[in-house]
């Protein structure tokens, strides 16, 4: 079903959702009816995000909870004790050799804010190589943006099957459980755990009505249940922590919804990517694709930006991304090919992190081969995919992240050769 936010309306056996009102006496089918709230049940109309669900059996019915080992999960970013003031760059995580799946494979590397006090996020690279079968998962701390880098991935949730690959995200709303199946045997990417506001799309302003990414290109499943007893584990992350409950049926088990909370699917290849037709190179602010705002108007918790490819046409201009130190924090990945900032060692699967008034750039090969190209002419840059979580608050990099043999401890030497050349005029 396609459009952002819309009020959607689903029923995998007919008749199974109300007329005209949400909890009826007596349910279709001897369903239960259950209201999942993503907002305030107050918010203003314009941002109220709910859905009623139509199941087979309440979503309570589980099993007390236990702590479940989660250690390669973090929830408080004040444990390591300095965050330092670097440029930080990894290389990807490889894809584990014990069986690990979806939420095994999450590793925290990096955050901000709190999951308790909603507001922040949580950066977690996954590296899988197995299917859940008998676990389901669901976040209590956020909404989860999902970033494949290699292999697809095929989202069972309760409000019906989202199946994505690279170059397509998918957001899963907090709360929503669901289980991860590996349609290539493995998988690695990005996710991006929102505590604060719900993604939204941003306000255009000047560029109008249309642009960047569409309402209509974002896509929510229909519903689609299964009636299935056995022995399974729901795994919630809660309070930063994993906790698990045992079930004696599989909670995906809505056979009806209807509303406006739901995940949903996009293609960053329909990203209408719009650019300088001048001079300069513009605020990647115009490469937005998802906002969760913050309580400060044009001050976002969290931007998630893409880099798609595009034609460079703006003359007398040095085209890739400037040289600037900048007051939000910016997490970043690559997707495929080659990132127009980094001549090398940015590699697909990769991340670096660029925090509060950390100069960064282009670096020195970039900076050299962009200062002498042909700039009258339009040049394509193709084969490329980046995308940039950017915050509002510090982004802390975990003790993993910063010990991890992956961290590229040279990064910092990819601007080294950049030298002076003033020329003061003669006295
Ligand atoms: O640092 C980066 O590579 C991301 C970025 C890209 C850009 O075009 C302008 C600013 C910016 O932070
Ligand atoms: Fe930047």
């Amino acid at each position: 079903m396609s459009g952002f936010g819309n009020e959607h309306a689903t029923e995998a056996l007919p008749g199974a959702l109300p007329v005209g009102q949400n909890s009826p006496q007596r349910v279709a089918y001897g369903l239960y009816a259950e209201q999942l709230s993503g907002t305030a049940f107050t918010a203003p109309r314009s941002r109220n995000r709910r859905s009623w669900l139509y199941r087979i059996r309440p979503a309570a019915v589980h099993r007390p909870f236990e702590p479940l080992s989660s250690e390669h999960l973090v929830a408080d970013f004040n444990t390591v004790p300095a965050t330092p003031p670097d440029q930080l760059r990894w290389n990807p995580v490889p894809i584990p050799e014990l069986a690990t799946d979806f939420v095994a494979g999450l590793r925290t590397m990096a955050g901000n804010g709190s999951a308790t006090q909603m507001s922040g996020c949580a950066v977690h690279v996954y590296a899988a190589n197995r299917s859940m079968t008998d676990q389901f998962f669901c976040d209590a701390d956020g909404e989860l943006l999902i970033v494949p880098q290699r292999g697809r991935l095929q989202l069972d949730t309760e409000m019906g099957r989202i199946d994505i690959e690279p170059l397509e995200i998918a957001v899963i709303p907090r709360g929503v459980r669901f289980r991860v199946i590996l349609p290539d045997g493995e998988a690695r990417g990005y996710v991006c755990e929102n505590f604060g506001a719900l993604f939204q799309l941003p306000d255009l302003g000047p560029i109008g009505s249309n642009g960047l990414a569409n309402p209509r290109d974002f896509m929510t499943p229909q519903a689609a249940y299964e009636d299935l007893a056995g022995r399974f584990k729901l795994i919630t992350k809660f309070g930063g922590l994993l906790w698990q409950a045992d079930m004696d049926h599989s909670p995906l088990d809505v056979v009806a919804w209807h509303g406006n909370y739901a995940p949903y699917k996009y293609d960053l290849r329909r990203f209408n990517t719009l650019g300088s037709i001048s001079f300069d190179h513009p605020d990647p602010s115009i490469f937005l694709v998802l906002q969760s705002p913050s309580d400060t108007p044009g001050v976002d918790n969290i931007d998630f930006v893409i880099f798609p490819p595009r034609w460079l046409v703006a003359e007398n201009t040095f085209r890739p991304p400037w040289f600037h130190r900048n007051i939000a924090s910016e997490y970043m990945g690559l997707i495929r090919g080659t990132y127009d900032a980094k001549a090398e060692g940015f590699v697909p699967g990769g991340s670096s992190l660029h925090n509060c008034m950390t100069g960064h750039g282009p670096d020195a090969e970039t900076f050299a081969q962009a200062s002498v190209a042909d700039v009258a002419r339009p040049r394509k840059v193709e084969d490329t995919m980046a995308f940039m979580f950017e915050t509002r608050h510090v982004i802390r990099p975990t003790r993993f992240a910063l010990e991890s043999p992956l961290r590229q401890s040279d990064y910092s030497e990819c601007w080294q050769g950049i030298e002076s050349h003033f020329q003061p005029p003669a006295k």
